[in-house]
């Protein structure tokens, strides 16, 4: 039977220092300047694509650029899987990575088997991450290897990857009822799908759901309280 591995992202195929010291920082940086193309309070019928975004953010916080800046700050210094922050970074990231400020490392462990695996007709790779999907096609269009130094070209692994899921098209990461839906759009009995995560609550959604499930553990990443299968490199999987 086809197996469908499907892989969380941040702590599991790339750093959570990727996140944290390059990914946020960029947001962070760009969101002044994207807040002062509107005026206040943000409208609710806008036809931009940023405002319309920006508009489902809390009626309280779109009053003025201040208080919407501040929400948006503190939603990402608390590192907060708010779906519309979410939904908004994809957009902003993505100047970032066309402008070449911004590459994924990957880990070598990772790129390697996602690119064995999507070779075998056996095989399919997905994706299932608290970044949007427009967050995770950039990031996939713009990788390199971690241990890579100094400028290199930009690998775009999206061809090896048969579909991608967030916290809008399948629901939260940590509800088993989330699994059960990727499995139902992917044609997968939850048995043949190997969930790969860092977050151990990920982790028992995905069991709870009949998946196979993983505890990701990666240098850097936050000790965890779990008694799931731990794995340190995709290598030690046999699937
Ligand atoms: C692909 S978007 C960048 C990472 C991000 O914003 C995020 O929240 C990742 O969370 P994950 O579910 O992949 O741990
Ligand atoms: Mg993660």
């Amino acid at each position: 039977m086809a197996v469908s591995v499907i892989l969380d992202i941040e702590g599991t195929i790339c750093p959570i220092s990727f996140v944290k010291d390059v990914l946020f920082p960029y947001f962070l940086a760009q969101l002044p300047d994207i807040l002062d193309r509107y005026t206040y309070p943000i409208s609710q019928n806008s036809t931009d694509t940023l405002e319309s975004i920006l508009a489902k953010f809390p009626q309280a916080t779109l009053v003025s650029k201040t208080q919407l800046h501040s929400h948006i700050k503190s939603l990402v210094d608390n590192d907060v899987k708010d779906p519309v922050l979410k939904e908004l970074q994809g957009f902003v990231w993505e100047k970032g990575y066309h402008e070449g400020q911004i590459q994924a490392p990957l880990y070598n462990d990772a790129l390697q088997a996602i690119g064995t695996w999507s070779k075998d007709p056996a095989k399919n790779v997905y994706i299932y991450s608290s970044g949007s999907v427009k967050a995770q096609k950039l990031l996939f269009q713009y990788v390199k290897p971690i241990d890579s130094t100094g400028p290199v070209e930009s690998q775009d692994i999206n061809s090896q990857l048969s579909g991608y899921f967030d916290t809008n098209n399948a629901g939260p990461k940590i509800e088993a009822s989330s699994y059960l839906k990727i499995a139902h759009a992917i044609g997968s009995d939850p048995s043949s799908c190997v969930f790969l995560s860092d977050n151990p609550k990920e982790v028992d959604a995905a069991i709870a759901a009949g998946m196979k499930s993983y505890l990701v553990v990666r240098p850097g990443n936050a000790p965890v309280d779990s008694t799931a299968t731990k794995i340190t490199s995709f290598d030690q999987l046999s699937i």
